[in-house]
């Protein structure tokens, strides 16, 4: 039900020219504003795509509100409320889609191309920028990284012939296929998931230059809201707009070289320092995967297909459930048969656990920082959003210390409609690994 959301009608925000094309993903585009507009200042607007596979009520026009009490319902009872941002929905017309769509394109990269903002849908989100601290004076540094996958399955319904799966994680064996088929820039990257989510900082310090030559939407940088590539003209002089370790040009390869290590450094204490959100992120990501892809395969609700997408009571009630059993010793199947023995509502819990777990294997950690000396807290006051909350961080090294705050993005549901696609891709993955001699031993 939309109308008991907080709806925005501010018809000076439905104007094409406020908006700059910001980034997007395989189902939606993000702008941001151009500059600071009244209490919008700090905002972006998430627009959804057309034509993309999508959970099933994000076909209607409820699906934005849908989302919002999605994250109220059933992601903050996982994960606590500091994590997940705040969202408002912003009532918008085809005439301004249509404007905004054909204003971005030029800024859209082409494998990105197929599909374009939706314009029938009613209504937008609006976020909090999260690469900008509204209530500061000072540069903005934010990183985003998106983890994937990060754990090895243990599950009893692997078969053998795929035990390669306990061993090397599923990150690490994708990029092969991908690069099987016929994705020739992706060059093999020794980025392996579970390095990052050890939070440890020798192993911080081997996988995060991996993870930043994996760039693509695996790692993106960004100053003062705008991103940028580590390695592209002028990279460093941007960089240091946040460290200033230098006061003249960066010019050279040691200061070049520097800023990098300030990079790394800083992000290696953040992570450590966010040791509680990785650990619930990789926690719930396994145990929600009780049963891995060829477990939940076998459930008869799909293989008759007569698995449905979950209303929002449902989703409710698979996170109550779930929360109880994990509080218990559980009791998981373990083997065929006892799949057989399971009552209709116990194979829709397990499924729709999947299909959560899906979902954080695929969101994204944003980090934002700024120093203290920064804050000026009356810029925006009176903003849309709440004020910005932020944590201490030491740093040592150049900085002594600085805020930051962390988000989680992304976060929407996966369709039902995807879980056959899930194990072909799995099926897949494991066969073109396996024509390799030597499977890598990813460490937990
Ligand atoms: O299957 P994966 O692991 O490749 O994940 C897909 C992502 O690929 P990635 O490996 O992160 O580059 C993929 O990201 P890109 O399109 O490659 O940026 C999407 O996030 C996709 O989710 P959705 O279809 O938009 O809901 C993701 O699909 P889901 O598996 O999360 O449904
Ligand atoms: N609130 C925000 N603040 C700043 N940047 C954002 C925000 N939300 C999204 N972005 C940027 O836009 C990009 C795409 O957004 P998002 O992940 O929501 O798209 P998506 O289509 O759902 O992604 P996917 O391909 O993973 O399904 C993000 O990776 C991030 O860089």
């Amino acid at each position: 039900m939309v109308w008991d959301m907080h709806v925005e009608t501010v018809p000076e925000l439905c104007n094409p020219t406020l908006w700059r094309y910001k980034g997007e993903g395989n189902a939606n585009v993000i702008l941001a504003l151009r500059s600071p507009h009244g209490r919008f200042g700090g905002v972006v607007l998430r627009l959804r795509k057309g034509g993309v596979l999508m959970h099933g009520e994000q076909q209607t026009p409820e699906m934005p509100s849908f989302l919002i009490s999605y994250t109220r319902d059933v992601l903050v009872p996982l994960f606590g409320n500091q994590y997940t941002g705040e969202t408002k929905l912003l009532q918008v017309t085809p005439e301004f889609l249509q404007s905004l769509a054909e204003a971005i394109e030029p800024f859209r990269p082409a494998k990105r191309r197929h599909a374009g903002i939706d314009i029938h849908q009613e209504f937008a989100l609006l976020m909090p920028d999260y690469t900008v601290f509204t209530s500061s004076a000072g540069v903005t540094l934010a990183v985003e990284l998106k983890p994937k996958w990060g754990f090895l399955p243990t599950s009893s319904f692997i078969k053998p012939e795929n035990s390669v799966k306990r061993l090397t994680c599923r990150t690490c064996m994708h990029q092969h296929l991908r690069r099987m088929q016929g994705d020739q820039t992706e060059e093999i990257i020794d980025y392996c998931p579970l390095d990052l989510f050890s939070c440890d900082e020798s192993r911080l310090r081997k996988s995060l230059p991996q993870l930043i030559k994996l760039a693509g939407n695996k790692f993106k940088l960004f100053i003062q809201g705008e991103k940028i590539d580590i390695g592209q003209d002028g990279w460093h002089t941007r960089l240091n707009e946040f460290f200033q370790i230098t006061d003249d040009p960066v010019n050279d390869s040691h200061q070049s070289n520097t800023l990098y290590q300030a990079l790394i450094d800083l992000l290696i204490k953040a992570i450590a320092n966010e040791r509680g959100l990785f650990d619930r992120l990789r926690y719930l990501q396994k145990t929600l995967d009780s049963l891995d892809i060829e477990g939940i395969y076998m459930l008869d609700l799909i293989q008759q297909g007569q698995l449905l997408e979950p209303k929002l009571e449902e989703w409710k009630k698979t996170v109550e459930l779930y929360l109880q059993r994990t509080q218990e010793t559980s009791h998981m199947p373990a083997g065929p048969l006892a799949l057989k023995d399971m009552t209709l509502d116990e194979q829709r819990q397990l499924l729709y656990e999947f299909l959560l777990s899906t979902t954080l294997k695929d969101c994204s950690v944003m980090f934002s920082f700024r120093k203290p000396d920064d804050n000026s807290d009356s810029t925006l006051s009176g903003s849309l959003f709440n004020s910005d909350d932020v944590k201490r961080l030491e740093v040592g090294n150049f900085l002594d210390h600085v805020e930051y705050r962390a988000k989680l993005l992304d976060l929407d549901p996966k369709p039902v409609t995807k879980l056959p696609y899930y194990f072909n891709l799995d099926t897949e993955i494991v066969k073109c690994y396996q024509k390799r001699e030597l499977p890598r031993e990813c460490c937990e």
